[in-house]
């Protein structure tokens, strides 16, 4: 059925602060016009000050969520954030080959702003075996980055060996993200495609310390834009704008890492 409304669905932590995981997938969804849907994994209290407690949620209720997804909606790209554990992260790869959700954006959330693990150390591995196999697109950060390759991120050549390393892992397409790289002018993140195209991507950093929640909204923005039935290249290059703008014109909310304002660049464009 051609004709439907493209849905979209993220599989990931609640933040009950609003500002990141599941909350910001589909408040980015929302903008850009396609409908959201969550299996939600873990419940997380936390705000803008960091990550107060995490409770994941069980195998049976995360299956029971993505029966009820795959029984009645025709989802058409999803993505995963964070994971928690090993058990979590083993029952979302049996349930991604179980069904047919469309492309898929593995965001391997690690850690949270403020320093609390949203994944433990011993899952790593199950990511690398079990899910980076799976992914249309893997969009890790430079300790992520780090963390799946065993590669030290320093230099922009090294983003490049390193997104290299993590398609011969699985990944077909690879988008590395600067937010933490060490240039106080620009966050210039790295794109190789599954074609072997690669590209950067250049904004002009801003200075803040409202950046709660910038890697769920570039991932769930490639989602939304591939559910659209966009190719992976402007996909990903939109998404970069949104994100940017999302960043640059500050909201005031919260007193820690303040989540961003995604209204900032509109919705469709
Ligand atoms: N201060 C900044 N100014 C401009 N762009 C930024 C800034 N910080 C991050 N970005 C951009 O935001 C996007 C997300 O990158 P980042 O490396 O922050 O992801 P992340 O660490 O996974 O995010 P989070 O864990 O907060 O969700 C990238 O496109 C990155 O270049
Ligand atoms: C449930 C959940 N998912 C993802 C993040 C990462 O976002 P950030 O690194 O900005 O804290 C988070 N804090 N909470």
């Amino acid at each position: 059925m051609i004709n439907e409304f493209p849905q979209t669905l993220t599989i990931a932590g609640s933040d009950c602060g609003g500002g990141a995981g599941m909350q910001a997938d589909l408040k980015t969804m929302q903008m850009r016009r396609v409908f959201g849907a969550t299996v939600i994994v873990a419940i997380t209290a936390q705000n803008t000050l960091g990550v107060q407690k995490a409770y994941p949620l069980t195998t049976e209720q995360i299956n029971a969520q993505f029966a009820s997804i795959a029984d009645d909606f025709r989802i058409r790209a999803c993505k995963t954030g964070m994971l928690a554990d090993i058990p979590t992260v083993q029952i979302v790869a049996e349930n991604l080959r179980r069904y047919d959700f469309g492309p898929y954006v593995l965001d391997p959330v690690m850690v949270a702003k403020g320093g609390a693990k949203l994944l433990a150390d011993d899952a790593i591995a199950e990511v690398k075996r079990d899910l980076i196999p799976l992914c249309t697109l893997i969009t890790p950060n430079l300790p992520e980055t780090e963390k799946l390759t065993g590669i030290k991120v320093e230099q922009p050549e090294q983003m490049k060996e390193a997104a290299r390393q993590l398609q011969s892992m699985g990944a077909k397409n690879v988008l590395v993200k600067a937010g933490h790289f060490n240039d106080p002018d620009y966050a210039t993140d790295y794109v190789l495609l599954a074609d072997q195209r690669d590209f950067w991507m250049k904004a002009k950093r801003v200075h803040t310390k409202r950046t709660h929640g910038t890697g769920d909204t570039i991932s769930s923005c490639i989602v939304a834009e591939l559910a659209k039935g966009k190719p992976i290249e402007e996909a990903i290059k939109i998404s970069k704008q949104f994100v940017t703008a999302s960043i640059a014109n500050t909201i005031q909310i919260g007193h820690g890492h303040g989540p961003l304002n995604l209204w900032a660049f509109g919705g469709e464009k």
